[in-house]
């Protein structure tokens, strides 16, 4: 049961494009029951087997920049020659249900989150392959984009890369598993942290207070 009185906290997951976080996020969805996706909007054209909706709101140039005007993102940057956005409104309720929220966005859309008023919620994590052979490997596998995509993208890693410093935890994506179990308990502890609520300080208190009577 999600306590009524609690924020949700808001997972920043960024990286160099192939190194994994979506691979990352689709299994954190599938298996943890207290965290939202937020679905972004995106200029870029859908990949095979993307759905609007689902992986990411297509939208055209003119709809994206009405939503940035209109105050509807939480953050937007450019990437890759397309707009990306995180849309606020859902944002706002999942956090107010107490449900944490997950985000796939750039080193920019990590940096505008943390420096938005959600921000004080917010804890980073960067991932990071374990060669950038190993990068260019992950992409060209993922065959999705044509090659001067892929290209471009590994042009980006490196820009990408330069802002690890930035997170609060660099996890590096060598085996998936592993990975995967940093991730899970990056976010169970962050959780304790969050849940450190005056009741339970409380009653620390009062059985420090009951073992030194003893003594
Ligand atoms: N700032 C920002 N970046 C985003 C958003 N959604 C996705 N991105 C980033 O845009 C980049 C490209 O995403 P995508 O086209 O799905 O390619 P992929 O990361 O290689 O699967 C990645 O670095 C994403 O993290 C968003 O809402 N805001
Ligand atoms: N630890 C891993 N070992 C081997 N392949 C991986 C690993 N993690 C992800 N992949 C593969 O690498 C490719 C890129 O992963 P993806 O999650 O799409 O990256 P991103 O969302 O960061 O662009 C996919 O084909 C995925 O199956």
């Amino acid at each position: 049961m999600i306590d009524p009185c609690r924020r949700g906290l808001l997972v920043i997951l960024s990286s160099p494009s192939g190194a994994g976080k979506s691979t990352l996020s689709r299994r954190l969805l599938s298996e943890d029951g207290e965290i939202s996706f937020s679905i972004s909007a995106t200029t870029r054209p859908p990949r095979p087997g993307e759905e609007d909706g689902r992986e990411y709101y297509f939208k055209d140039r003119a709809e994206f920049e009405r939503m940035v005007v209109a105050g509807e993102m939480l953050e937007h940057a450019e990437v890759f020659g397309n707009l990306y956005g995180s849309p606020l409104g859902p944002v706002r309720d999942a956090m107010s249900a107490g449900r944490d929220v997950l985000f796939d966005v750039d080193w920019q859309g990590g940096q505008q989150i943390r420096n938005s008023e959600m921000g004080r919620e917010a804890i980073s994590i960067f991932i990071l392959p374990p060669s950038i052979e190993e990068l260019e490997h992950r992409l060209r596998k993922r065959a999705q984009d044509a090659p001067d995509v892929i290209a471009r993208r590994m042009g980006e890693a490196r820009r990408e890369m330069s802002h690890w410093a930035e997170y609060d935890y660099i996890l590096i994506n060598d085996d998936l598993d592993t990975c995967y179990d940093q991730l899970r308990s990056v976010l169970v502890a962050e959780r304790l942290r969050r849940d450190r609520r005056p009741d339970i300080a409380q009653q620390a208190r009062l059985m420090s207070g009951q073992i030194k009577e003893r003594t």
